[in-house]
């Protein structure tokens, strides 16, 4: 088969994240965004790494996992789910299957505990990034995510399943407002226009809203202003507007800050060089296991309060007995596990490379009468090697890259008894525990835990011990 060549099969397996395998003539074929059993037409693309990539064309028969008839509106379209028409004990049941297989080398068959379910399988989301832009070029106004695989075009995600019911109402009254007032959004690769991002953030427990509008510093045009005065005039009138919009919505929770974000670098991420109050404050707090957390715009939180409960109890449970132990908690964010650890260790030692994410792990600690915390501010690679008091015990959190492969023999020669690592990507994982196990770990536990009902991600809980301990 070359490049071009139109081809029709079965997909046989998934490989996570979200491609599938199909044989032509005995040969792999990889295509993105398909289910196994689905019947498909797809175009021959290059071959990756030995294996031949296909670009889907059509499903022509859904796979027989494909019992849910009423998906959200924009499923197909979105790039955000992609398992909504399997119910969710198949998807499960699929994200187990995948997990069990990614980590077969390192953790044996009989010590892999499953997958626990997500308490909430739809609007369970408590932060969405939407983005500005149009449907198709020089279309309407947008809000909303990326269609799938498109780099420009922007689908309004009105109805969307997986994000709390506010959400839907926030972003319905930003897009009604900012296309009334003919406000253009900003092309990302000619740097020009306005509107960029709307950030949402809401608490499961205690209902408080954050919003930030993200918007670029290009007022005169925007604005169509004769200079920067007048157009900063104009935006200051158009803000008050925003603000005052957003207060009369009807919203099941509580406003606890507007924020006006400018951004002007030209990557296409969600970051402010400057951020204004327009209402209430810069944070809001939520509540999990009792204990209460400070968040700002941008620090980790874990998207999916209820399931995050789940995660961290089995953490707690993993963990076991840490008394006598003084704990390192790398990767700490706003310092969730470290204070969830912190009531039963002698002390717990945050390390997060994000400075307002420590500072309002700080300020959580405190708010939660713990005085046996201590965060630091850093890269964990460089900042193990300054701190002085050494691990009893190691909990690892890292972004979806895993550990850098420099800091995995620093966190080994501690030699502690015991690791438990969270992963939200089981690839990365995998490769980590080859590394583990190579240098003197087994894995005595792991499971899956489900933060992401209708799409294919999953977190993954393994407890490593050191080999004769
Ligand atoms: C998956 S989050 C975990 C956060 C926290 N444990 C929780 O459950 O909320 C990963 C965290 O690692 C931080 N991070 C990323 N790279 C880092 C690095 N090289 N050193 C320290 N922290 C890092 C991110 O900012 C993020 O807060």
């Amino acid at each position: 088969m070359k490049k071009g060549d139109i081809f029709k099969g079965t997909i046989e397996k998934l490989v996570f994240p979200n491609k599938g395998i199909l044989y032509i003539e005995g040969e792999p074929v990889m295509v993105k965004h398909v289910l196994a059993g689905q019947k498909i037409e797809a175009a021959a693309g290059r071959k990756k790494k030995g294996k031949m990539e296909g670009r889907l064309i059509r499903v022509l028969e859904a796979s027989p996992l494909e019992t849910v008839l009423n998906p959200c509106v924009h499923f197909g379209v979105c790039g955000g789910c992609s398992y909504q028409t399997i119910p969710y004990d198949s998807q499960l049941a699929i994200k187990e299957a995948m997990v069990r297989e990614l980590i077969q080398d390192s953790c044996p068959e009989e010590v892999f505990e499953g997958i626990k379910g997500s308490p909430l399988q739809e609007g369970y989301r408590n932060k969405m990034e939407y983005s500005f832009g149009d449907e198709v070029k020089d279309g309407p106004l947008a809000l909303g995510m990326h269609k799938r695989g498109s780099f420009h075009d922007i689908v309004t995600v009105r109805g969307c399943r997986i994000a709390d019911r506010d959400f839907e109402r926030i972003l319905s009254g930003t897009l009604e407002l900012c296309s009334s007032e003919g406000l253009p959004f900003y092309k990302k690769m000619k740097h020009l226009g306005y509107l960029r991002h709307l950030l949402v953030r809401k608490a499961w427990k205690t209902g408080e809203i954050l919003v930030a509008l993200v918007t670029s510093g290009q007022l005169e045009d925007a604005f169509q202003a004769e200079n920067r005065e007048a157009g900063k005039e104009k935006e200051e009138a158009f803000f008050w507007r925003f603000s005052r919009m957003l207060q009369n919505l009807h919203l099941d929770g509580k406003l606890a800050g507007i924020l006006h974000m400018r951004n002007d670098s030209q990557a296409d991420m969600v970051k402010s060089d400057e951020t204004t109050v327009l209402f209430g404050q810069d944070h809001f707090y939520e509540e999990l296991l009792g204990l209460r957390f400070k968040i700002t715009p941008f620090s980790f939180f874990q998207t999916n309060s209820a399931g995050a409960e789940i995660l961290y109890r089995t953490a707690q449970e993993y963990v076991g007995d840490t008394k006598d132990k003084l704990v390192y908690d790398l990767y700490s964010g706003t310092g969730t596990i470290a204070q969830v650890l912190a009531p039963v260790s002698k002390k717990v030692i945050g390390v997060e490379i994000v400075e307002e994410a420590v500072e309002a792990a700080k300020k959580n600690a405190v708010l939660n009468g713990l005085d046996n915390c201590e965060f630091l501010a850093g890269d964990v690679l460089k900042t193990l090697d300054v701190i002085e008091e050494k691990p009893d015990l190691i909990v690892l959190d890292p972004p979806r890259d895993g550990i850098h492969p420099k800091a995995l023999p620093k966190i080994t020669a501690y030699g502690v008894e015991d690791i438990v690592y969270i992963s939200c990507k089981p690839t990365s994982l995998a490769r980590d525990l080859k590394v583990f196990t190579a240098s003197g770990y087994e894995v005595k536990r792991a499971c899956a835990v489900d933060m992401f009902p209708g799409t294919a991600n999953c977190e993954t809980i393994v407890l490593l011990q050191r080999v004769g301990r």
